[in-house]
């Protein structure tokens, strides 16, 4: 098992280069099966997910030709399988937009339900009220949704609750239905933007992704397309608050500045000096940091993908903080982990207050999810001493050479699998 060694203590400074939206890319490669022509993908994220996307897409028939590290080439003429039970499929969440893209399509789709990371109960009612508004039967068959229409046909859609997975699969099942749909409580992530931007890149009549209303025309067939996945507001929010949470100076490039405002928002009010240029943000912390309250929300709230990391800027920051987390009630666990590196921490419900201290101290720290997982290594970096970090696997779901882009910019960081590695950095870094 591969883990993280990180010996921490030292401001991060330089530039880091984000990668395409993991987020974006999971559903724009799902989407890419609804045409016959050839797509071609660019600034896709070289991250496991997107590994495990691209194997199920080929395994129900879909000709998948990796041009290089962050080009693909789709083709879903060959498609003649609706029915996806790859094992690894079950583990990412993302897998539950090949429902609505098969179901598009062909009218029939079969995918065994989604995984993810365990960071709440995660139910997809949603997503299947959504295919039955269009007409589908949908129902759980021996682990797997079975979905099914004779025709799918254009509806009016009040979503319950405000969801980014049912938003955007539904918005690629209602671009192939017959006639108009109306989908009201939308979700507007820049990753709904994208998706709606792609399909329409193929043909779609997509309109109002970004708001609160989506209004499609349903068009009979999709045609080819070149696209450029959208840069990952969650990777450089990672990096900006690895700047904070060191006290260092960072830039991060090729992102869009407008998707990280209420990072931005956050790290301005707890006295970072934030620059912004048209694709690049420089965050700079060269004192330590004060407390403030967040409470996670759909964007263009604070994202709940961005809760750990502003946890550990705070664990550090001076005063009292405290966090709200009121999308997924499982995006605490990491704070049990903060703690035995010293952090001061009450918990009670969705809610979290913070003490800061002034110093946390290395240790052996387990990632419980994916961005749990990177705020704590960042905790690591901030640290004194060394930590380390097991269940990095969940880290690299969605960051692109983690460790490399954070020695980039200074960062003490090894990726590790035994004992004797572990031994030579301690060796190295005394
Ligand atoms: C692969 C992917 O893109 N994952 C992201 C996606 O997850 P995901 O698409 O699973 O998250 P949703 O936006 O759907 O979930 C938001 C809230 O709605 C609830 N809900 C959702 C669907 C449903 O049918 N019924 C229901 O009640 C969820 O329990 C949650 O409380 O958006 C989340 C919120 O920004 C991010 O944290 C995840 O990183
Ligand atoms: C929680 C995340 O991913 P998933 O929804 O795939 O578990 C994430 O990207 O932060």
């Amino acid at each position: 098992m591969e883990q993280y060694i990180i010996k921490g203590g030292s401001p991060l400074k330089g530039e880091v280069e984000i990668g395409g939206a993991k987020n974006a890319a999971l559903a724009i490669l799902a989407a890419a099966i609804m045409t016959d022509e050839t797509v071609l993908i660019d600034n896709l994220p070289d991250v496991n997910d997107i590994n495990v996307m691209l194997d199920a897409i080929a395994g129900i028939g879909a000709a998948v030709q990796r041009l290089d590290r962050h080009t693909v080439k789709i083709n879903g003429a060959g498609i003649g399988d609706f029915s996806i039970d790859y094992d690894y499929i079950k583990k990412i969440r993302a897998s539950y937009y090949l429902l609505g893209a098969l179901l598009g399509k062909y009218n029939r789709a079969e995918v065994a339900l989604p995984g993810g990371c365990n960071i709440g109960s995660r139910p997809i009612d949603q997503h299947l009220k959504g295919f039955r508004a269009l007409g589908a039967e949908v129902d759980i068959e021996h682990g797997k949704i079975v979905a099914d229409a004779e025709v799918l046909a254009g509806t009016h859609i009040y979503f319950d609750v405000v969801s980014v997975g049912a938003t955007i699969n539904v918005m690629m099942a209602a671009a192939m239905a017959e006639g108009r749909t109306i989908m009201e409580n939308v979700a507007k992530e820049p990753h709904v933007v994208d998706v709606a931007n792609f399909l329409n890149s193929m043909g779609a009549n997509i309109k109002g992704a970004g708001t609160d209303v989506i209004k499609i025309r349903g068009v009979k067939s999709l045609h080819k397309s070149e696209y450029s996945i959208i840069p990952d507001q969650i990777e450089a929010g990672t990096f900006m608050f690895a700047a904070a949470a060191t006290q260092g100076d960072v830039t991060v490039l090729n992102v869009i500045p407008k998707h990280l405002e209420a990072t931005v928002s956050k790290l301005t009010d707890i006295g970072c000096i934030v620059e912004e240029y048209d694709d690049s943000v420089r965050v700079i912390a060269n004192k330590r940091l004060r407390s403030t309250q967040v409470k996670t929300l759909p964007y263009p709230g604070y994202p709940t993908d961005m809760q750990p990391q502003i946890g550990v800027t705070l664990a550090l920051s001076k005063g009292t903080s405290t966090i709200t987390e009121s999308i997924f009630e499982n995006r605490f666990k990491y704070l049990d982990e903060l703690a035995r590196m010293g952090a001061t921490i009450k918990v009670e419900g969705n809610s979290a207050t913070i003490e800061g201290v002034e110093r946390l101290s290395g240790a052996r720290v387990s990632a419980p999810d994916l961005r749990a997982g990177a705020a704590l290594c960042i905790a690591g970096l901030a640290a004194d001493g060394i930590t380390i970090v097991d269940d990095i696997v969940y880290i690299q779901r969605g960051y692109e050479r983690f460790e490399e882009k954070l020695k980039g910019i200074g960062g003490v960081i090894e990726r590790v699998s035994s004992e004797k590695d572990i031994q030579k950095f301690k060796l190295k870094v005394s």
